[in-house]
């Protein structure tokens, strides 16, 4: 469906993306998955045919240049331009006027898609007027105006709050099991578990690519996870063998080689310290926990 071969892009002098080599198969919902500036938007815009490589080849549903395909395609960028003066209706219908469908084919379209993304109890009401969460279903509805194949989304929840988050990708969900394959960045690594297959870029290159079950097989590691009220923790932890300590909500996760030796130390130091109520329990390491050993390897 995709593949991208020794890729690279330049904008100018700069380094945008550097050799990457992928392929994602037809039905897959793919993540690409990294921190801003890691060349996301970059290796989209180029799959949309919006942007040629500087070097390396792509293809994208068996075209080598996905501009003459993009019938296709569907593509909602990070920044995606609503008619803010316009109702949803009204800006369903503009999209799918832009893609040539006739009014009747538009309104029987339209109909499907706002029932499928919820908005149809929001379709008089302006674009301007929606929330952040509701104004990203409404770029996804628009997008789907032309009933793409395949589908390319632009880090389409940032900035969106949790529950809507999840709502959103409920949607991709039901988009992708009646048969439409997704291609989706985003800089939030609890998303990257919704995927098949998750391709983690950093600098411009893909560090590892597998599937979420996959990738935490391959974590060389274990992980504590440490509950306290203390917020000194690293401090008093530094002398037990614990390789590296990052907070994630209000507990730690403290990643270790051997589990038993550092829970006897943490435990030690701990009772010294007359630090109460902590609780310390082995977890299965979560993506994030992947991805932060990944990146520090690189740095
Ligand atoms: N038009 C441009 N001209 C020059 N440099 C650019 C241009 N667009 C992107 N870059 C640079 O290329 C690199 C990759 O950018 P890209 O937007 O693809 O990353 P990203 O992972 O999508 O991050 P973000 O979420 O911040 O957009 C960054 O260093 C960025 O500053």
């Amino acid at each position: 469906m995709i593949t991208l071969t020794n890729v690279t892009k330049y904008y100018g002098t700069r380094m945008a993306v550097n050799g990457v080599s992928l392929e994602v198969k037809n039905g897959e919902i793919f993540g690409l998955v990294g921190p801003d500036g890691a060349g996301k938007t970059t290796i989209i815009r180029m799959l949309a045919g919006l942007l040629a490589p500087t070097s390396g080849t792509l293809t994208v549903l068996g075209a080598a240049n996905p501009e003459k395909i993009k019938e296709h395609l569907g593509y909602v960028p990070q920044k995606f331009s609503l008619y803010g003066d316009l109702t949803v209706m009204e800006n369903i219908r503009v999209f799918g006027a832009l893609y040539g469908q006739s009014a009747e084919k538009i309104d029987v379209v339209a109909s499907h898609i706002l029932g499928f993304t919820n908005l149809m109890p929001f379709k008089d009401r302006l674009a301007d007027n929606l929330s952040g969460g509701m104004k990203q279903k409404l770029a996804l509805a628009a997008g789907l105006m032309h009933q793409p194949q395949l589908f390319f989304l632009d880090e389409p929840t940032t900035g969106v709050d949790p529950v809507s988050r999840r709502e959103f990708w409920q949607m991709l969900f039901k988009l992708n099991k009646e048969g439409t394959s997704i291609f989706v960045s985003t800089p939030y690594m609890d998303e990257a578990e919704f995927c098949t297959r998750v391709a983690f870029l950093h600098n411009g290159q893909i560090v590892s690519c597998d599937s979420p079950e996959g990738l935490r097989q391959a974590y060389p590691y274990k992980v504590l996870e440490l509950g306290t009220k203390d917020r000194d923790i690293k401090e008093h932890l530094k002398k037990c063998s614990i390789l590296d300590i990052n907070m994630f909500g209000d507990k730690y996760h403290l990643v270790v080689e051997d589990v038993t030796l550092a829970t006897t130390q943490i435990q030690s130091v701990l009772g010294e310290m007359n630090i109460e109520n902590i609780t310390l329990e082995e977890i299965q390491p979560t993506l994030e926990d992947v991805f932060v050993a990944l990146a520090r390897e690189v740095f």
